[in-house]
């Protein structure tokens, strides 16, 4: 790892539609990693779980102060000189930027599971987000493109499997390193 990336702290947004794994894999990697952690999911309003457990999709105006407050909390971590792993679904590429703005370490790690895998997950776990709304998320996802900092994981195997892909990409990329001991 260069000194350049030693010196600016990570801040890891694992990103991916509903039932992706987004939640249990960040916390294993901040956990794994010894970085501050926050699943997106926990800054949602009452009125956007009430929405999305009626089965109604997010709108962009529900998104907005969401993301917002997760860039706050993201921006709040870096200034401290702290890096963190964040859960956020950042379907499209404006809610990406927008996340961006927290400060130069935010990177994306983006978790590709198929839409069986997907659907399977959903309807195995107990949880605000009904299966019925996958469909919505799909639509609304727009993959990171090539400019954008993002990694990409193909993540239909085991957690295990994801968190070690998750692993060595950032490695790849000079980001993290688990911590020892
Ligand atoms: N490779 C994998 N990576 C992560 N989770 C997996 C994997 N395989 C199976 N799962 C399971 O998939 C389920 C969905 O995971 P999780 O709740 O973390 O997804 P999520 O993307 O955070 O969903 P949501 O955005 O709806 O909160 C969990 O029950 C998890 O144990
Ligand atoms: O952006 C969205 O459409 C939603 O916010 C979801 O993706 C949830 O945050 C979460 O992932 C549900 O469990």
């Amino acid at each position: 790892m260069s000194e350049t990336a030693r010196a600016t702290p990570a801040m890891i947004v694992v990103m991916g539609v509903s039932g992706s794994g987004k939640s249990t894999i960040a916390r294993r990697l901040a956990a794994t990693l010894g970085w501050a952690f926050l699943d997106g999911d926990d800054l949602h309003s009452p009125a956007s779980i009430a929405k999305m457990r009626a089965g109604i999709p997010l709108r962009d105006a529900d998104r907005w102060p969401w993301l917002d407050a997760i860039a706050a909390w993201m921006h709040r971590e870096l200034a401290d000189g702290r890096a963190g792993v964040v859960a956020c679904s950042a379907l499209r590429r404006v809610y990406r930027e927008r996340l961006r703005r927290a400060g130069p370490g935010v990177r994306f790690v983006y978790l590709a599971v198929t839409h069986e895998a997907l659907a399977r997950r959903m309807r195995a776990r107990d949880h605000f987000m009904p299966p019925e709304l996958l469909g919505s998320q799909l639509a609304t996802l727009e993959e990171p493109a090539g400019d954008e900092p993002a990694l990409r994981v193909a993540a239909n195997g085991p957690v295990e499997d994801t968190l070690a892909q998750v692993l060595c990409g950032l490695a790849h990329q000079g980001l993290a390193v688990p911590r020892r001991g």
